[in-house]
């Protein structure tokens, strides 16, 4: 367990500025995931944390040790990348051993640190295949016991469950969780998922053109993003483009948000879940243009009339509730003011 402090790191590639002025505190013990589209900076941020890409301004600190100029095999840290990187001539065992070989431990301590993290990963069985002889999830499982061999202070994964398909990938995501809070080692994880990111993290860090965005809680990001951008990149939420009229936005019909905003236009997020079916005649009314049936939930394609011309909201409900409705029906539907995120137009 390490604290990772990141000064004012900067990354420039020509023009291109991939790291603008990053500050970060990492806790002993925290996993933070770095969230962000293709090319926001999140895997060069990782990169500077390993040492294998030099920032070309700021600092970054260990425990409080300044660790900018360390050569990457004298960071304490380990590593798990998307393209599990195992050496394919040798066994499991044999590769998660391999870090500890190279520190020249003894060969019963070795014997049992490969025990307890075949154990850790639940792959004790597997322990003499080779990387040829187990599916992606089990390859991904052993290059984290790999990494995790010589007890790094800090775990850097950079996209680690991507290459992977959709069940395993969830089954993994969670495993990965379960073995950082049973080990506390310092983590990060680089991700474009949001959902991935909201499910492993302590902590969340939004990423955008080099930049952080957002620093907070997956609970505190989901709930109250601070900025257009973040409120666009977690959730699913309808983003509306509406007119501000004397310190008030007309959602639809009689549902009204008093803002102080002063621009002409205001960018009004809400969360799928949060368009609402009114029991009563009380709601607007909406016409269904199409719906999608995602297993638990079904997504619906709703268009509400407003003064303003159509409004397009999609809301996603219950599919148990909703079996009986077509394309083409009109329901009511309600938006509370309170579950909208208003931002300057
Ligand atoms: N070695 C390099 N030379 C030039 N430009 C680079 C280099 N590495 C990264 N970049 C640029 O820096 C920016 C940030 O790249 P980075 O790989 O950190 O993004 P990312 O958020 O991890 O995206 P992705 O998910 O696609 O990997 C991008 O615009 C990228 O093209």
């Amino acid at each position: 367990m390490s604290t990772i402090t990141i000064e004012h790191v900067s990354k420039r590639y020509g023009d291109k500025l991939a790291l603008d002025d990053v500050s970060l505190n990492v806790h002993s013990g925290e996993l933070i995931a770095l969230l962000g589209s293709s090319g926001c900076g999140k895997t060069t941020l990782l990169r500077a944390i390993a040492g294998l890409i030099d920032p070309s301004a700021g600092r970054i600190l260990f425990d409080g040790r300044d660790v900018t100029a360390v050569p990457t095999r004298m960071r304490p840290i380990g590593m798990v990348f998307q393209s599990y990187s195992l050496f394919p001539n040798m066994t499991v065992r044999q590769n998660i051993a391999f870090p500890l070989k190279v520190r020249g431990q003894s060969t019963a301590a070795i014997a049992r640190r490969v025990d307890e993290l075949l154990a850790l990963i639940g792959l004790g069985e597997w322990a003499d295949r080779h990387p040829s002889q187990l599916s992606g999830g089990q390859q991904q499982r052993t290059a984290l016991a790999r990494a995790l061999a010589p007890d790094p202070a800090v775990l850097l994964l950079d996209e680690p469950l991507s290459a992977l398909d959709a069940v395993v990938r969830l089954h993994l995501r969670d495993e990965i969780r379960r073995i950082q809070q049973s080990i506390r080692t310092t983590a990060l994880l680089v991700t474009h998922d949001q959902s991935e990111a909201l499910a492993v993290a302590d902590r969340v860090v939004v990423m955008r053109q080099g930049r952080i965005e957002q620093l907070a809680t997956p609970a505190s990001l989901y709930e109250t993003p601070t900025t257009a951008f973040s409120a666009s990149f977690i959730g699913n939420r309808n983003a509306l483009n509406l007119p501000v009229r004397d310190g008030r936005i007309r959602l639809c019909g009689t549902i009204e948000i008093a803002t102080a905003l002063t621009t002409p236009r205001a960018l009004v997020f809400v969360r799928s879940e949060d368009v609402r079916r009114s029991n009563d005649a009380s709601g607007q009314a909406a016409t269904i243009e199409n719906r999608i049936f995602e297993g638990s939930t079904t997504r619906f394609y709703l268009t509400i009339p407003t003064d303003d011309g159509p409004l397009h909201v999609k809301a996603d409900w219950p599919s148990r509730e909703t079996d009986e409705l077509r394309s083409g029906d009109t329901i009511n539907v309600v938006i509370d003011p309170r579950d909208a995120h208003v931002f300057p137009g």
